[in-house]
């Protein structure tokens, strides 16, 4: 079963004006992870979607998809997914990848219908592509990791880059995940924009009972939503996108737009923050 909801892009005006329960509208995703089936939000922020797919003790094909009037999916798209679950498998383009909890898949332009079975639960994000780059198998093992933020500052963290230019080649796709450290609670501290691109925000590896502050806006107009395990974020262009933590999580962020260098941030300072 495929299930796909549409979100608009939002002006940073009308977000100003929002309550908390529109904000959860616009921003969060809710509900992306349902044993046997594939649930995905389409986003008017280039064009990026992200979802998930439980196979449970089926099969689930992710291939049409009314919403991009293309044959298949990935026909004028490339994907990233990650395994956030107990091992599973996913076949496309003729090839079947085994995935071990938090190994990383892209898949190039062109791959065709992409099957998904095995204990996994899959985290599916994509966007526009304009060349095939070769799909990858990502493990734990082969990404790139790099430290930031220290204990005194409650933001000591591991950054694990998977699609990203120093391991793979993608066309706007960029994504990873981050663990923050024993006591450290803070995400992306200092908080940063980045106008070329949009970016989505994967919650997982949480307790049910524990929240994730999320703090979003603009720098000088920051809104928050309390967010729970496996629950996604939309980040515009316009707005940071900073958390702390009410128990242990880890995140997967990926992004698409103008240009795939994970440094180009703009970084505001906490005592710019409003
Ligand atoms: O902890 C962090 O800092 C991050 O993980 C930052 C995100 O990767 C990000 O926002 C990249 O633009
Ligand atoms: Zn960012």
């Amino acid at each position: 079963m495929l299930t796909v909801e549409t979100r608009h892009a939002i002006h940073p005006s009308h977000a100003r004006d929002m309550w908390t329960e529109e904000l959860r509208e616009h921003f969060l995703a809710q509900g992306m992870f349902r044993e046997g089936e594939i649930r995905l939000v389409y986003t008017h922020y280039d064009r990026f979607v992200m979802g998930g797919a439980v196979p449970g003790s089926g099969r689930l094909t992710l291939d049409v998809v009314e919403e991009t009037k293309t044959p298949s999916f990935l026909d004028r798209r490339e994907m990233g997914i990650v395994n956030i679950g107990e091992p599973g498998t996913v076949e496309a383009g003729g090839e079947t990848y085994e995935m071990g909890r938090g190994d990383v898949l892209y898949l190039g332009m062109g791959s065709g219908a992409v099957s998904f079975s095995g204990a996994g639960r899959f985290y599916i994000t994509s966007c526009p592509a304009h060349k095939a780059y070769p799909s990858k198998l990502v493990t734990l093992a082969d990404c790139k990791e790099v430290t930031m933020g220290a204990p005194e500052t409650s933001n000591k963290r591991t950054i694990k880059q998977f699609i990203h230019p120093q391991v793979m080649e993608s066309c706007q796709l960029i994504l990873g995940y981050t663990s923050l450290e024993e006591g450290s609670v803070w995400n992306t501290i200092p908080s940063h924009i980045h106008d070329r691109r949009m970016e989505a925000y994967l919650y997982w590896g949480m307790d049910e009972e524990s929240r994730v502050l999320h703090l979003m806006g603009e720098p000088d107009e920051t809104r928050h939503l309390f967010v729970a395990n496996e629950e996604g974020v939309v980040s515009p262009s316009w707005s940071i996108h900073s958390g702390a933590g009410i128990g242990k999580y880890t995140f997967i962020w990926a992004m698409a737009g103008d240009n795939v260098d994970y440094t180009d941030m703009d970084f505001i300072q906490p005592k710019d923050l409003r």
